[in-house]
């Protein structure tokens, strides 16, 4: 008989009220024959557990591959936007919130701490796409930012030099940005391009400065195509070319098939060992071994701007994801600039400082805007 620790969570009833609890049961208390077990549940009533929504702990004891797809489903699990905003529903402040803040406070309420720190020097942006300046929805193809985001970052573009630094294909986040005049990093910084002079953007490798990863190029299309065809069976799931790189979404899986779906994953990518998974909101994210990251990308990019060894530039980078924490960790190592995180829920982030939500970072860019129009009337 073996003691396991287990997070109950999944249960959509429960999870409404954000009761997440922790509990520890043996094997054969668990599931001796039955489909599911009543246990009483805190403030009163009991909760019913079934097999489907037992979150099994990645140290659990099964084979090497089937541990690794333990570990991603449970982490996308854990990242799952149901569970983390009820959480907070079920309690709004917990000293773990209280601490996490103090830690990442609102960008907005120290708005002139940031400004003060950027004084006489050369603020430059860096802005993450989805859950950054669009909110998360089920079908990536219809992430749009609104007018009012589109106008925000048009505007800071006009001050200062900005980049959208996105896993993105290029080509599809400018599709959502329509904004010339500003840096794209796409495929998670590894496909570079500069602001186009020209008001309309045209798809193609116009201003390119950097794709440290083209040789991979076939071989991301190669197991596009795999991958596609061994996920077609899945109901939900989607496979996204972001050109260097691939997605493969699980936000319209049933919660049942995820395992299923990170195994074909886990499959396919077997048989390429110079390609490497990361993780991000409900998604898995396919791309090359290289030595290459938003942070990377971040680096490339004030070098090419001429800030490379600057003290007099402030990069600001704001960001949602997992993916974002090496663009933070840059600008904490080289001790300038600001990390800000988007989030609603405590993260273990890189980042100095949180804004909730995109609306946030809209207010946060406008008044970014005020201030240094404020500033310049009086020079
Ligand atoms: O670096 P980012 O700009 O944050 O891109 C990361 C991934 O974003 C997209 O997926 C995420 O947003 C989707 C739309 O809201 C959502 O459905 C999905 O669950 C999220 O993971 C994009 O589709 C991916 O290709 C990017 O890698």
């Amino acid at each position: 008989m073996t003691n396991q620790n287990v997070v109950v969570a999944s249960d959509r009833k429960f999870s409404n009220i954000g009761l997440k609890i922790t509990v520890t049961l043996t094997n054969s208390t668990l599931f001796s024959g039955a489909d599911s077990k009543a246990l009483p549940a805190p403030g009163g009533g009991f909760i019913t557990i079934s097999r489907k929504n037992i979150l099994r702990k990645p140290t659990d004891t099964s084979d090497q591959g089937g541990n690794k797809i333990n570990a991603w489903v449970n982490s996308l699990r854990a990242s799952s936007p149901t569970r983390l905003k009820s959480s907070v529903a079920f309690s709004p402040q917990t000293e773990e919130q209280t601490s996490w803040i103090a830690r990442h406070p609102s960008a907005l309420s120290k708005f002139e701490e940031i400004v003060n720190a950027s004084k006489g020097k050369k603020i430059v942006m860096f802005l993450d796409y989805d859950g950054t300046l669009a909110p998360i929805v089920e079908d990536p193809d219809r992430a749009f930012m609104t007018n009012e985001m589109r106008e925000a970052v048009r505007d800071v573009a006009r001050y200062f030099p900005t980049a959208i630094v996105t896993g993105r294909c290029r080509d599809k986040v400018f599709s959502f940005v329509k904004l010339a005049g500003l840096y794209y990093a796409g495929s998670h910084g590894m496909d570079i391009e500069g602001p186009s002079k020209k008001r309309r953007y045209k798809k193609g490798n116009h201003g390119v400065l950097c794709q440290p990863a083209s040789e991979f190029l076939p071989m991301i299309n190669e197991v596009y195509q795999t991958l596609l065809e061994k996920t077609k069976s899945i109901p939900g799931a989607k496979v996204e070319n972001n050109k260097f790189c691939l997605s493969v979404h699980f936000r319209c899986v049933d919660e049942n098939s995820w395992g299923t779906l990170a195994e074909q994953v886990r499959v396919v990518l077997d048989k390429y060992p110079k390609l490497t998974l990361t993780q991000g909101r409900m998604v898995l994210e396919i791309r090359p071994t290289i030595k290459w990251d938003k942070g990377k990308a971040l680096e490339f990019l004030l070098e090419a701007l001429g800030y490379a060894n600057s003290k007099d530039v402030v990069p600001v980078y704001i960001g949602d994801d997992r993916t974002d924490e090496d663009a933070f960790k840059v600008l904490r190592n080289r001790g300038q600039g600001f990390g800000i995180l988007v989030s609603k829920t405590p993260k273990e982030t890189h980042a100095s400082y949180s804004l909730q939500e995109p609306s946030e970072v809209k207010d946060f860019l406008r008044r970014l805007v005020q201030w240094k129009r404020l500033s310049l009337r009086q020079v």
